[in-house]
């Protein structure tokens, strides 16, 4: 009997990974920004936003709740399939899990990388993280199918709109009445955002498209239309290279100095309570507010949110029905649509070095597996 989700034996969550305690701090920063030109001031920086949280970053926890209910929503479906955790920078690292997976006899797994947009940091890296685990691990390594980015999957789209509605109930009722929405997400260098996706410029697009659907939801379900902004946050690199802007703390201020008073921040840009969102939202921005006597609120995350959860199992489901040679209907917000299954060539390029990178139509041949 075929299962829907057929050919795969595996799902393989992919993800950054972050310290655990105050003695990962140093090893993982290192992990993080080997040869990537970070100045030496700004890992300091970051250092110490781990340190404040006792050097453990909420991620990996994030991680271990996001695959504790996707094994229980697969257990619910009656759908008996192993979930599989790897990192990019730490604990458990994608080889080690990888080399799991091949000793528990797992053949086929998608892949779920936890960033849902198109940029060289979201979409390449991982899959040249995913390249080097296959070789790290040889023959027998499992094939890998990696699942397409989720900021247009409604779903996805929903657990944020639920988020911010939350949010305008943590205001007092007269500030939620006229507060503004302030989108934010990581910034990256403007090289980075102009190369992004297959054609460049997908990341500021994608990011643009669900900031509109999910104001478009609030607003069927408040009944009020809100001014929305999509702004940054997390800028690192040298002070000389471009980095995307406006700052969500410059951004506040030039709201504040045109009378805005009640805001409601919303980390589209992060599937789940990230240090960045615990410290450059939660501590930082809000501080900022506070200063500026900004009246805001943060908005949940989509983490373990049900109709993310769901999301992750639809892309699953979606992308083995494509597999199995099956038609497909993408559920998809619209414009710009949803990205490719397999990466086109030359997408989300490395500006530094020229790396083979798994899934993708530019992936060199593995001689010892049977597939990309
Ligand atoms: C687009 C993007 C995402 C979203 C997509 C995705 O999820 O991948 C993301 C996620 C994350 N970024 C994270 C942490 C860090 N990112 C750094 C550095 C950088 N990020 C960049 C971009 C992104 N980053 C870039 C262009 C750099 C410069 C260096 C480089 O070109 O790579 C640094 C070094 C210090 C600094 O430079 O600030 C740290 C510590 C964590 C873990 C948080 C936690 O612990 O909860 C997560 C999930
Ligand atoms: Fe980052």
């Amino acid at each position: 009997m075929v299962s829907i989700t057929d050919p795969y034996d595996a799902l393989l969550v992919v993800s950054f990974g972050g310290p655990e305690g105050q003695d990962d701090v140093i090893p993982f920063l290192e992990n993080v920004t080997r040869g990537k030109g970070i100045p030496r001031a700004r890992l300091e920086e970051v250092g110490e936003h781990y340190r404040a949280f006792g050097g453990r970053s909420p991620i990996n926890d994030q991680n271990r709740a996001l695959i504790a209910n996707l094994e229980h929503e697969l257990a619910e479906r009656n759908i008996s399939l192993p979930v599989y955790w790897g990192n990019r920078n730490w604990d458990p690292y994608l080889a080690d899990e990888l080399a799991r997976m091949r000793d528990d006899g797992v053949t086929r797994a998608a892949a779920f990388v936890t960033s849902a947009y198109d940029s060289y940091s979201g979409c390449r890296q991982y899959r040249e993280d995913l390249w080097r685990a296959v070789e790290a691990t040889g023959p027998g390594a499992p094939r890998i199918d990696r699942l397409r980015h989720c900021f247009d999957h409604p779903g996805f789209v929903m657990a944020n709109a639920d988020g911010v509605v939350g949010a305008l109930g943590d205001l007092p009722p007269s500030a939620a009445e006229r507060a503004r929405i302030v989108y934010v997400t990581h910034s990256i260098p403007v090289t980075m955002a102009e190369t992004s996706g297959p054609t460049g410029g997908a990341y500021v697009a994608q990011h643009l498209a669900v900031a509109d659907a999910v104001s478009a939801q609030v607003a069927a379900r408040t009944g009020v239309a809100r001014e929305h902004d999509l702004v940054y946050c997390s800028r690192s690199g040298p002070p000389s290279m471009p980095w995307l802007e406006p700052d969500v703390n410059d951004h506040l201020a030039a709201l504040a100095s045109r009378g805005v008073d009640a805001v409601v921040l919303a980390p589209i840009g992060f599937l789940s309570d990230h240090m960045e969102v615990a410290y450059d939202l939660d501590t930082e921005a809000v501080a900022t507010a506070k200063e500026l006597g900004i009246a805001a609120a943060r908005a949940a995350t989509a983490g373990t949110h049900p109709d993310f959860v769901a999301t992750v199992l639809d892309l699953l489901v979606e992308r083995a029905a494509v597999e199995r040679g099956e038609p497909v209907t993408r559920a998809s917000i619209g414009a710009p649509g949803p990205a490719a299954d397999v990466s086109p060539a030359g997408c989300c390029p490395n500006l530094r070095a020229d790396l083979p990178a798994l899934c993708g139509e530019d992936t060199p041949p593995l001689p010892w597996v049977a597939s990309k």
